[in-house]
């Protein structure tokens, strides 16, 4: 029955980590995916979250509506746009609970193959593994807009925003607000205006994926872009992750969030968005948006959360730094300056793929092919060891 499938090429982050978790060397160290994990190697658990964790009370639930979690889905919104935003005043802002992140895009990209048939999309080049392999799921083409220049290990902006006016009415062009991935490379200011400006007139339509908000700067100006959109009256939609600054990985917690031109289209988008959801898994899981309801709702928790998810913002920042300066000692006639300025949590390295191989052959370092490091997978212990086998490396 099954004879004529093929057998499944694994996922370039995924199928890492199962390589990773079956190798069985003791030195091994995972920079592969996107998880935090602390100076002791351990998964964290934020101490708001699991302070919300043991408030929740041991019983059955009942459905979700389709939707998802009302308290979560409202307080997420105000991360995003700020508590006092015109848009949440005016209703023009409806959020959906998803299945992480990753459900937020799936869901989005559905709705934008149904009700946007003909539209294009385009992610940056290069961008997160699963954004094309999700949008091209939904029937939808994908093409890639100008974004990573290694050499100034910069944003190519003037071709960035030279390809954006090619682009026709309608088309969707896939944004991450802060801490891109897999380069670390963010837009400024005044470069998302210039980008949004050119979305508003040539009636593109955004989508931005945020799954770092707290890991850049802060959580206000990581969603620069977003309100900044909200502001000049733009209609767009965001996926927002829970996973890694909440430690939620496994609770799949995260918002499909849309801004709309009014609250009666709004109504509109969020009732097609619930018969999305209704076709995929029909409601969302209680437990995790629960826990980040909680957190999110009260004030000293939330607080508290913004803090732990600022510490491992700043211990990330320290290990870019001392992961710099050991390279630097070690080579000093190479430049590791995209090390300190890369933002978020992955270092794109500029290691070739056969580089990459070696790392995981002769040293048990594991980055991904892209050469695309996490560098919240170091710690005291291990970088001295990886900054020696990045150097051999680059030695060859
Ligand atoms: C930009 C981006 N968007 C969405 C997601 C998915 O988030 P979630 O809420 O878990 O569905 C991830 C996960 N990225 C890491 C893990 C992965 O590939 O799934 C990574 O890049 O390693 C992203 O890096």
């Amino acid at each position: 029955m099954f004879q004529h499938l093929q057998a499944y090429a694994g996922d370039p982050i995924l199928s890492l980590v199962e390589t990773f978790n079956r190798d069985p060397r003791e030195h091994k160290v995972n920079l592969s995916i996107g998880i935090y994990f602390d100076d002791a190697g351990c998964l964290p658990l934020p101490e708001a979250v699991r302070a919300a964790q043991t408030q929740q009370p041991v019983q059955a639930q009942p459905y979700l509506p389709m939707e998802g979690h009302a308290a979560f889905r409202a307080a997420a919104l105000r991360v995003l746009l700020g508590n006092e935003h015109l848009v949440l005043q005016q209703n023009r802002a409806v959020a959906v609970q998803t299945l992480g992140g990753s459900g937020a895009l799936k869901l989005a990209a559905d709705f934008l193959k149904r009700w946007y048939p003909q539209s294009r999309a385009f992610v940056s080049d290069p961008t997160w593994d699963n954004h094309r392999g999700i949008l091209e799921g939904a029937g939808i083409e994908v093409g890639t807009y100008p974004y990573y220049d290694p050499d100034t290990i910069g944003v190519r902006f003037a071709e960035l925003t030279q390809f954006l006016h090619t682009l026709d009415s309608g088309d969707i062009v896939l944004l991450h607000p802060c801490c891109h991935n897999p380069t670390g490379v963010d837009l400024s200011p005044e470069q998302w205006d210039e980008v949004l400006h050119i979305i508003q007139s040539r009636r593109l339509i955004a989508l931005m994926d945020i799954a770092y908000q707290g890991f850049g700067d802060d959580f206000d100006r990581d969603a620069y872009a977003v309100r900044k959109a909200a502001d000049m009256g733009l209609s767009f939609f965001v996926s927002s992750s829970y996973s890694k600054n909440m430690s939620l990985y496994s609770e799949r917690v995260g918002i499909l969030a849309a801004v709309c031109p009014n609250a009666e289209q709004a109504e509109r988008v969020l009732g097609q968005l619930k018969f999305g959801v209704r076709r995929i898994y029909s409601s969302p899981p209680f437990h995790g948006a629960d826990i980040a309801a909680r957190v999110l709702n009260e004030s000293s928790l939330h607080r508290q959360w913004q803090n732990e998810v600022y510490a491992m913002r700043d211990r990330i920042k320290r290990m870019r730094r001392q992961l710099h300066d050991a390279l630097s000692q070690r080579l000093p006639q190479h430049d590791f300056r995209h090390y300190l300025t890369q933002r978020g949590m992955f270092g794109y390295t500029g290691l070739n793929e056969h580089q990459v191989q070696r790392l995981q052959d002769e040293f048990a370092v594991y980055l991904l092919k892209s050469g695309r490091l996490c560098m919240a997978g170091l710690n005291s212990r291990n970088i001295e060891y990886v900054a020696r086998a990045i150097a051999t490396v680059l030695q060859e």
